[in-house]
């Protein structure tokens, strides 16, 4: 019987086993007795309101492929979110009670938040029984509206194929990004961290999910308004400060693409150990018209105003310091520069 199991009525002791929650066959009762470590234990965060509720309704009908083919091997776990950053709490949880895998069920906001559970005040979660040698799998069913990580991996949007890529359990490490916020707060990340007008961008879309891939034209549109080209200064590596004259957009990329579909930074690869970055310079708003399919395509490198540099580090802060330049990252607002990005290498094994 498919149970929706919300991860704030698990405690660690019953989380794992997972018998309670075993979705995929009736060999395990609700005794709290182990389960034979041969299943792995897979835990599935599902964001029931994503892209306007198209996931939750999506879930429901893949879980009976899911079952048929993963419950043989697998005890699945199903843990619906109940609000934004649950599915952080979950995934700490279910890496601590030592799931083989917790794959995000949902956007690239919920692969975010499964992201950041993979660690705790800076440092990877461990699991508490395990020997030194577990770790967990991320997992990723895009089921988003913009699921732009999955775009990098040239995934087709089809929630069966995803499936089939975890039953076949090919996995790689893949790099992380850490940002070091103003309050000195770490957030991770695994696709793109920008800052500037893209960010402010990132930050109205987000108000405007309920009118679908339009909200980022929509967010655009309103981070125009009242939007200057700003000087910044850069330290690179650890390297000297540089200026960056008149900045509309600094994109560090881990990964490829942003704002539902646009390649911002090309030749960005989760599994590089470095960082794209790309910044965009003095860009007026006919740019953005005349220069947006070179955007959409990622052929805007050879553009005069746009550079691009691959780096380990990159640190920015405002020249002027008004301290309402906007910062994100996986199209998470997360408040204003200065910021610090460092990447983590080979940080998460990643089914792919
Ligand atoms: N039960 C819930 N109710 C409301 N919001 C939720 C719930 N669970 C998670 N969220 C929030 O929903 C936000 C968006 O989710 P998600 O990224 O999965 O979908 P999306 O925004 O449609 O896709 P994308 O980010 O790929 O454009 C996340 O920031 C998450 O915190």
């Amino acid at each position: 019987m498919a149970m929706a199991i919300a991860a704030a009525s698990m405690s660690k002791s019953s989380f794992f086993p997972c018998s309670a929650f075993d979705l995929s066959s009736d060999r395990y009762t609700r005794t709290g007795d182990s389960p034979p470590r041969s299943r792995k234990d897979f835990v599935f965060v599902v964001n029931p309101k994503g892209a306007n509720g198209r996931t939750g309704r999506e879930w429901k009908k893949l879980l009976p492929y899911l079952q048929e083919r993963l419950g043989p091997q697998c005890n699945i776990c199903q843990s619906i979110t109940l609000g934004r950053y649950h599915a952080v709490d979950i995934t700490r949880e279910a890496i601590r009670g030592g799931a083989d895998a917790v794959v995000a069920v949902g956007g690239d906001g919920t692969l975010h938040e499964v992201v950041n559970g993979f660690f705790w005040e800076g440092n990877p979660v461990l699991a508490n029984d395990q020997g030194p040698d577990h770790s967990t799998t991320l997992g990723l069913i895009p089921l988003g509206t913009g699921s732009d990580f999955a775009r990098t991996l040239g995934w087709r949007n089809d929630p069966c194929e995803a499936v089939e890529r975890i039953v076949e359990g090919i996995r790689s490490k893949i790099d992380v990004g850490v940002l070091t916020a103003n309050s000195g707060e770490k957030h991770f990340f695994i696709n793109v961290a920008d800052i500037h007008l893209s960010a402010k961008a990132g930050y109205y879309a987000s108000k405007y999910k309920t009118f679908g891939k339009l909200c980022y034209v929509i967010g655009a549109l309103k981070a125009f308004i009242g939007h200057d080209n700003l000087d910044m200064k850069i330290k690179v590596d650890e390297g000297g400060w540089e200026l960056c004259h008149k900045v509309t957009a600094l994109c560090i990329g881990n990964a490829k693409y942003f704002g539902g579909g646009m390649k911002i930074t090309p030749t960005a690869n989760p599994t590089s150990g470095a960082f794209e970055v790309v910044i965009l310079q003095d860009f007026k708003w006919y740019d953005f018209v005349f220069k947006l399919h070179k955007l959409y395509r990622g052929t805007h490198l050879s553009e005069p105003n746009v550079c691009t540099r691959s780096v380990k580090s990159i640190e920015v802060v405002e020249v002027t310091g008004k301290g309402d330049v906007y910062v994100q990252s996986d199209g998470e607002h997360l408040g204003f520069l200065p910021a610090k990005c460092t990447i983590l290498p080979a940080a998460i094994e990643f089914f792919r």
